[in-house]
């Protein structure tokens, strides 16, 4: 099974894109959703985070408190990476667990869909890297909307990864996302066609 590692800044539109390649018929894994399940009400890794972060960062119903635990980790690298340590390895076991069972299905293509790829060091786990880019000001505007951010928080968000440039730099295909929704659906038809379907 060909695995390829989608990436790119937050906000760059790697879940729309793999939306898109999905309903060409990928198979998609998407790092956000497993970080939102393994910390689920009974995981061990919100218990660790609320033994770490205290019950400022749990709702009063006992789920995690999103907003509370970003504004932490956003604005301290040392509380994210302390937040990093008890999600990544959670995170990466069941990557594993659902690449093997589509691997068993006798899947051809699989897209891992994670923001940190480069940053976390799981480039070695797939077998290509896949960039989607965009310019600085069309992601603090398209982060600031659609999370409803001030544009400070969206700049520390920003700052927390590796810069975008870099990341264009590192990928083998780069999807440019600068363009309407309908130019990312046409980029990513081509990519379909001429990156998965041919070699199939
Ligand atoms: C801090 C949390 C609670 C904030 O939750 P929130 O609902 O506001 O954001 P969400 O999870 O949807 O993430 C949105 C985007 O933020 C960025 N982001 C998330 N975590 C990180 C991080 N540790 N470092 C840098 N950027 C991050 C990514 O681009 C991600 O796509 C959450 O992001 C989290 O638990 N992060 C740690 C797990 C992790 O590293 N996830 C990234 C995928 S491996
Ligand atoms: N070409 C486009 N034109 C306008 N808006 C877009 C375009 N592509 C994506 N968006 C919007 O930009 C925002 C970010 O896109 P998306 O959620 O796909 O990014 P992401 O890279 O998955 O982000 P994250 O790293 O935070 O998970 C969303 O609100 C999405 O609807």
């Amino acid at each position: 099974m060909r695995i390829i590692g989608l990436t790119g800044g937050i906000a760059s539109g790697k879940t729309s894109a793999a939306h898109l390649f999905e309903e060409l018929g990928a198979a998609v894994i998407d790092a956000d959703q497993l970080a939102r399940e393994v910390v689920q009400p009974g995981e061990e890794a919100l218990a660790q985070i609320a033994t770490s972060f205290g019950a400022k960062v749990l709702n009063p119903d006992g789920t995690l408190n999103r907003a509370a635990l970003g504004e932490i980790v956003f604005a301290d690298p040392a509380a994210r990476r302390t937040l990093e340590g008890i999600t990544h390895p959670a995170i990466k076991k069941r990557a594993e667990e659902k690449l093997e069972r589509l691997r068993q299905a006798g899947t051809g293509t699989a897209f891992y869909v994670a923001p940190l790829l480069f940053e976390a060091g799981i480039t070695s786990r797939v077998h290509e890297v896949w960039v989607v880019y965009l310019d600085r000001e069309t992601q603090i505007d398209r982060l600031m909307a659609r999370d409803g951010l001030t544009r400070e928080a969206a700049l520390s968000r920003i700052a927390s990864q590796m810069p975008m440039e870099e990341k264009k730099k590192l990928g083998k295909i780069v999807i440019d996302n600068r363009g309407s929704r309908e130019e990312l659906e046409a980029q990513v038809r081509r990519l379909w066609r001429e990156e998965i379907a041919e070699r199939e």
